[in-house]
């Protein structure tokens, strides 16, 4: 027999949003979504305790990074409150890390409540290990030890995000910990239909609670499930929920990742990589901030209803025929389905007012385009200064050549872009063997 709380390792991909940006905040378009090959892992064990004592505690490391460790009691609240997690001291001040705190609430309020149905009570302590691909984070500077999982030397707050999604892929992960490491296989397995869905509910759930708005919810989709044509939820689903700890959370709770509202489509087979391309990333660390584009975007299209719904349904259309080019492998049309969705994405940046995909990119990526073996490239999701994606052969000659060119663009533009080595993967959030972990647990 297998024990009762097995230690267990999941891992979640990052995300990359290649098209339909905006347009999927809006359930009458989709997005085309990419999971990535740099991946959050969390590994759950339990805490074994001496005889005789008893303490509620879950312990969350992040070893990666400087006083990244957060310790939580945890109680079940009166009146059905589900799981409450207070944050306990453990240094000189408190380091909030709200996707943990959230997440743990939202994850063992399910368990608690699960678990309870079943008779049994086994919110037993646990310790969970957070680590995440390098990829994630660009000059952490003082990166001391090597291999897959650096040592990053600063504290979460100073290490440089590359936008890959890493709250997403976060939160999946913890919420699949969670509920593998409590939960026997017949009520929860990350590997059935059933329970990929479940934990894509509870984890958007999480997610949005944690961020404190309802998004589009592509990044926890990628993380659950990869790869795919993605149409988001409505975000009423949500409105019913509670507080982690009011009366009745639990209850509520588990109605909503449960119940049947959820109108997510999630299309698996509608987005696939033809052999021989691979999705990269370029980190564009150029100083420039693009705050409250989404905001901007969104008030443009409701001062012009009609306006923008004609550009919305023309790039849409735009965007469903990269997405059958790829399915089929028709690479020679791969450069001109790009170009027409970066021309009405310029448009609607014109429009609205907003640098979407602003000179200093569209000059990169016209250049990159040039490169021998690049089918072309886009401002991925929200767009801005700061990062690009391209579809280009999957060959160690075109890699070269792409990072050639940069070195130079960056010498010449004084921005610097690189070529980061994570890849678009198709697999969604999945099982790990404890080996991959060696020296960190
Ligand atoms: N390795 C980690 N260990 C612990 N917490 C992490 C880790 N990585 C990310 N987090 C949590 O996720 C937060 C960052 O999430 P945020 O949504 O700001 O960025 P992101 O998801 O990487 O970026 P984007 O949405 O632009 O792709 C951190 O503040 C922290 O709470
Ligand atoms: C603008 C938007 O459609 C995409 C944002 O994507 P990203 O965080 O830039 O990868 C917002 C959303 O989908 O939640």
């Amino acid at each position: 027999m297998s024990p009762q709380n097995p230690t267990v390792a999941v891992s979640a991909p990052g995300k990359v949003l290649l098209a339909g940006g905006y347009l999927v905040l809006d359930r009458e378009y989709t997005g085309l979504v990419f999971g990535l090959s740099a991946r959050i892992n969390v590994v759950a064990a339990e805490i074994h305790t001496g005889p005789g004592v008893q303490l509620s505690e879950i312990v969350v490391d992040s070893p990666q990074f400087v006083d990244a460790q957060w310790r939580y009691g945890y109680h079940r609240a009166p009146e059905g409150g589900g799981i409450k997690v207070t944050q306990l001291q453990v240094g000189p001040k408190l380091n909030a890390n709200p996707f943990v705190e959230t997440t743990l609430s939202y994850a063992l309020t399910y368990v608690d409540h699960i678990a309870g149905q079943a008779g049994t009570d086994s919110l037993k302590p646990a310790r969970l290990i957070i680590l995440a691909d390098n990829d994630y984070y660009s000059n952490p500077g003082k990166a001391t030890r090597g291999g897959r999982f650096a040592q990053f030397g600063v504290p979460l707050s100073g290490a440089h995000k590359t936008g890959l999604g890493s709250s997403a892929a976060l939160v999946t992960a913890l919420t699949a910990s969670l509920l593998t490491h409590y939960l026997p296989t017949h009520l929860f397995d990350i590997t059935s239909d059933g329970g990929r869905n479940l934990l894509h509910n509870l984890a958007q759930a999480a997610h949005c609670a944690a961020q404190g708005k309802v998004g589009s919810g592509f990044d926890v989709a990628a993380a659950v499930f990869g790869s795919c044509l993605y149409r988001r939820f409505s975000p009423a689903v949500l409105s019913s929920l509670p507080e982690p700890g009011a009366p009745d959370f639990s209850g509520k709770l588990a109605h909503v990742v449960e119940g049947p509202s959820w109108d997510t489509v999630i299309v698996k087979d509608g987005l696939s990589m033809p052999a021989g391309v691979v999705l990269r990333m370029c980190d564009v660390d150029c100083g420039s901030q693009t705050v409250g584009m989404v905001k901007k975007v969104l008030a443009w299209k409701a001062a012009d209803a009609e306006g923008s719904k004609k550009l919305w349904d023309k790039l849409q259309g735009r965007n469903e025929a990269l997405a059958a080019a790829l399915r089929e492998g028709k690479l020679d049309e791969l450069p001109a389905k790009v170009s027409a969705i970066r021309e009405s994405i310029r448009e609607m940046g014109m429009l609205g007012d907003v640098p979407i995909e602003p000179e200093s990119q569209t000059k990169l990526l016209d250049a990159l385009s040039e490169v021998e073996g690049v089918y072309g490239g886009v401002v991925p999701g929200a767009g801005g200064f700061d990062a690009a994606a391209l579809l280009m052969k999957d060959d160690d000659e075109t890699k070269q050549r792409v990072e050639e060119f940069l070195v130079k663009w960056s010498r010449e533009k004084g921005s610097k872009v690189k070529l980061l080595s994570v890849k678009g993967e198709m697999e969604g959030v999945r099982r790990e063997g404890l080996d991959v972990y060696g020296g960190w647990l």
